[in-house]
Formats: C-alpha cells, structure tokens, sequence
C-alpha cells in the first residue's frame, strides 16, 4: 500500500511567482503625487485592469509597470528579475501598447509589421503578418501609410505590433481609444485568447464593459490613489460606476 505522507508546508510546491510584481511603488513630479505607494502581483494568465478619470495616474503606473519609468519609492520585478525597460529579456517578452503614437510617415501598415518581427527575431513572419492584418481589419490596408489611415485603424495598427511579436506580459493604455463597438467586442476577444495562451495582461480603460469581460481584477484610481480594488463587478457597484 502507498504510503500517503502529508507534505508539510515547506515541501509543498510554492504558488507560482508573479510574472510581474510591483511592490509599493509610487511616483511624485516635483510636488504632485501622481500615484501613492500601490503593489500588485499579476501571475501569467490574468488580467488586472486600471481605471479612473483624467489624470488618476493610470499612464503613470503602466509606465512604470513595463520599465519605461522609474518609480519615485518602491520597485517593479519582472519574472524576478528588477524591469529595467533596456533589460533584452524584458524587451523580448514584454509588449507595450502605449498612449502615444509613433510611426514611420514612409513605411507601410505592412512594413511596420515587418520591422517589428525582424526587430523581435520572428522567423517566416510573412503569414502570422497576413493573419493580424485579417484579424484587425486591417488586410485592405497592408500597402496604406500611416497618414491615409483612420485614427480607429492607427490603433488597430498598434495593437497589431503588440500581436506579431512574442509577449509574456502585454501592457495596454486604453487599448480601445478610437474603436468602433465591433473592434472593441474583438479586442476582448482578443484579450481573453491572449489570458488562455498564458499571457499576462495590464491594461488601463475608460471602458468598464471592457474591464468586467476581460480583467480578473479592477483597480480604481483617484488622484493617483486606489479607491476601490476587486473584482471588477464589486468594483464598479462599489465605485458607482455603470457598464
Ligand atoms: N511627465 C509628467 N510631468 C509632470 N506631471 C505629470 C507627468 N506625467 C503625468 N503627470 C501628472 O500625473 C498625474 C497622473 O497622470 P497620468 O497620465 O498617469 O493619468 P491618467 O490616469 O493616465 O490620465 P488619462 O486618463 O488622461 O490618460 C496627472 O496629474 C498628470 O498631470
């Protein structure tokens, strides 16, 4: 007969780490307190959306968060290791949709795409390129340049970028700015298939719909304070806010 000796606490394996960890970070400029201490842990897998007004902080934490920055308090580790934006491991595995758009005025929707993936060592990128154009609406417009597209399909054009490279972590800015309602139903989509593949997601939204059908958690904002953290549903009966 098996002997079913009961592990102790210090043999059970460990809950695996946080792909990414923010511990107590804050961030002040010059007298304005952007954002007080706040830590999160987001394993692989999860979703962890960010909301608020203007000016809630939202930017300044994803900024944070994905090593573009550097905290005033407090430190970001990611798979163990301090975020350090210039890290090649953080750059390989962690991908950034930000607030800003840049874009080359000479190169193609396509060419975009091409640098992104000779950039991240893709191999036979041609066809996963056919296919997030497909995905994005975009196939029409693979020969277009940025200055003859729609501002909703310069942001599908970002999104895009994110996609054709790999990506542990994706770290979203309103991800949803300038969509229509059909591009904002498949960026949820989008947004669930990349939780199943093991993708860890950091988004910040003025959508609550697009919190309560993709996040796992809600953190509320308020002048760089959290004000409610939960759920999304318990968030937003909490903070009053209606999807
Ligand atoms: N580089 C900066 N220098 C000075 N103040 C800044 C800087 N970046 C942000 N702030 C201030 O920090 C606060 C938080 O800004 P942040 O951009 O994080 O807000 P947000 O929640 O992302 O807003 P929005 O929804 O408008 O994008 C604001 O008061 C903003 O004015």
């Amino acid at each position: 007969m098996g002997s079913k000796k009961k592990s102790s606490a210090a043999e059970r394996p460990k809950a695996p780490a946080p792909l990414l960890r923010l511990h107590r970070i804050s961030r002040t400029y010059g007298d304005r307190e952007a954002l007080l201490p706040l830590s999160l842990d987001l394993p692989a897998g999860r979703c962890v959306a960010l909301y608020g007004h203007n000016g809630s902080g939202k930017s300044t934490m994803l900024r944070i968060a994905s090593g573009r920055d550097k905290p005033t308090t407090g430190t970001v580790e990611f798979d163990g290791r301090p975020m350090d934006e210039d890290d090649p491991e953080v750059r390989a595995r962690v991908a950034v949709v930000g607030d800003t758009v840049a874009c080359y005025p000479d190169l193609t929707v396509r060419e975009h795409l091409e640098l992104v993936t000779v950039a991240h060592g893709v191999a036979d990128a041609a066809g996963w390129i056919d296919q997030v154009l497909e995905d994005r609406r975009l196939a029409d417009h693979g020969d277009a340049l940025p200055s003859s597209l729609s501002s909703g399909q310069m942001q599908s054009l970002l999104l895009a970028a994110a996609l054709v490279r790999p990506r542990d972590l994706l770290v979203l800015d309103e991800p949803e700015q300038r969509l229509d309602p059909g591009a904002r139903r498949r960026l949820a989509e989008l947004l669930v298939g990349e939780k199943e593949d093991g993708v860890a997601v950091l988004l910040a939204t003025h959508h609550p719909e697009l919190a309560e059908e993709v996040a796992d958690r809600m953190i509320a904002l308020e002048d760089g304070r959290v004000i409610a953290d939960g759920k999304p549903a318990a968030v937003l009966a909490q903070t009053g806010i209606h999807a």
